[in-house]
Order: structure tokens, then C-alpha cells, then sequence
């Protein structure tokens, strides 16, 4: 990484300066929420300027050829890219507080250890020992498919995605977008403007919704929207392994 981008330790500090008690409070109405500034443009640059670099990635889905939509994503190998890893790792526990409530909530087991480490050795011995975490990138007429991104039967239930470039600068459409299946009622959708360097958290599976029970489970899909012109960078970070 060039010097003009931000050391590890103030990423990790952004991300614990964060309005969690806001956060929280949004992502139950919406089921996602906006984190404030954690990159520079200098970072987002430094980050998806290793989409080219094909030694950082074990593998390159294109989206079409599966039916995923249009564009490419790469998955990053192992180790991770310091500012990816670090990321990651400083979500993880406030992340960890929110699924706890919403299992607690739900009635559901909470199999999610206090750290991130001993979550993934969890993975690991389930076979899931691949990292998940991605770098996508959108063109014009590129999209992504209504999805969910399970990869077996260990789930965690929330997940990140940081804008790397600006719309309206960098390109045109290209809306984050979620779909929550509501119980006996039709869906709800929500699109969200990725700003550059902020992050979005949101459900991976299913969050708690209010019922005349209690709680039940809305099932929550995501994609993005076309983009219109110019070019959508992402990274996806998922906090369970493939
Ligand atoms: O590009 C995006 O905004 C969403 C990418 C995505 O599907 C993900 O991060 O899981
Ligand atoms: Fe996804």
C-alpha cells in the first residue's frame, strides 16, 4: 500500500468510533445502515486498484456465466490484504453483539465465539475454510443478482460492503439494493446509495421482525442495480468462511 493510505490502526478506530447504538437502531427498522467515513479516496483507490493484480485472489466469478447478473467479482486468497483483514477483524465484535440479541430474540442458537479467529477455526473444522471476502467490480449495463451469500451450514447473520467509488462521479446507478420478504404481507425493497469509503451493514439470511407472536424471521435477499456509466468498485466482507 502506498503511504497515502490510512495505517491499520486508525481503520480499526473508525470503525470502534462508529455510532453503534445508531447503527443498530437503523439496521432493525431497514435491515441496513450506513457506517460513517472508514476510507480515504486514496484507500478505495489502493483497494480497487488490486482487482488487476491477480496474485491477491484465488478465483474470478463471472456473475453472467452463473446467472449471478452481470460483471466479476474475485475472491481474495489467504492472507488477506492488511486493510481487509483489519476491517474485518474490528467489525467482528460489534457485529457479534447485534447477532447474539437478534438469536436471543429469535430463540436461536448464538454458535459465535467472542473472537473472530475462534469463529473461523469453528468454520474450518466444518469444512468451510475459505475465505469469503470479496472485490467486485461493476461496468456499464453490469448488475447483481437478488441473492444471499450463504456458503454452507455455519451463518453469520450480518455482513459489510464498502463503496470504493462515487456515483454520479465515478458512475451512474448501481444502487445497493435489499429485498425483505415480510411475513404474510409482500416484500419491501430498499435501495441505498454506496458513498465512497462508508460502509453498509446488513442481513445476510434473516433478522428478527416484529410479529403478533414476537419475533419471526424476515427473510432478507440483496443485489445492486444496473449502473448506468462508469465503473462500480465494492468490497464485500463476509464474516463467516466458504
Ligand atoms: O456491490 C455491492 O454493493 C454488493 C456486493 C455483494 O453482493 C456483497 O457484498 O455481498
Ligand atoms: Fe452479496
Amino acid at each position: 500500500m502506498p503511504a497515502t493510505t490510512t495505517r491499520p490502526a486508525a481503520l480499526a478506530d473508525r470503525v470502534a468510533a462508529t455510532d453503534w447504538a445508531a447503527l443498530t437502531g437503523e439496521l432493525d427498522a431497514l435491515g441496513c445502515a450506513l457506517t460513517p467515513q472508514l476510507l480515504t479516496p486514496a484507500d478505495c483507490r489502493a483497494l480497487s486498484g488490486l482487482y488487476d493484480e491477480p496474485g491477491h485472489f484465488r478465483s474470478t466469478v463471472d456473475m453472467a456465466r452463473h446467472r449471478f447478473g452481470s460483471g466479476r467479482y474475485r475472491y481474495f486468497a489467504d492472507p488477506l490484504p492488511e486493510p481487509v483483514q483489519v476491517l474485518r477483524e474490528a467489525f467482528y465484535p460489534y457485529l457479534l453483539r447485534i447477532a447474539r440479541d437478534w438469536a436471543a430474540r429469535l430463540g436461536r442458537p448464538a454458535p459465535w465465539p467472542d473472537t473472530l479467529a475462534d469463529w473461523l477455526a469453528l468454520c474450518h473444522e466444518a469444512g468451510q475454510s475459505k475465505s469469503a471476502q470479496i472485490l467486485l467490480r461493476y461496468g456499464p449495463g453490469d448488475w447483481n443478482a437478488l441473492h444471499r451469500d450463504l456458503f454452507g451450514e455455519l451463518v453469520f447473520p450480518l455482513q459489510v460492503v464498502i463503496g470504493l467509488d462515487e456515483q454520479g462521479t465515478d458512475y451512474t446507478g448501481g444502487e445497493f439494493l435489499l429485498v425483505e420478504q415480510r411475513p404474510r404481507a409482500q416484500s419491501r425493497g430498499t435501495s441505498t446509495v454506496l458513498p465512497q469509503g462508508r460502509g453498509l451493514v446488513f442481513t445476510t439470511r434473516d433478522r428478527p421482525v416484529r410479529s403478533a407472536r414476537g419475533w419471526s424471521a424476515g427473510p432478507v435477499r440483496h443485489g445492486v442495480s444496473a449502473v448506468r456509466s462508469g465503473r462500480r468498485h465494492s468490497l464485500g466482507l463476509v464474516f463467516h468462511d466458504a
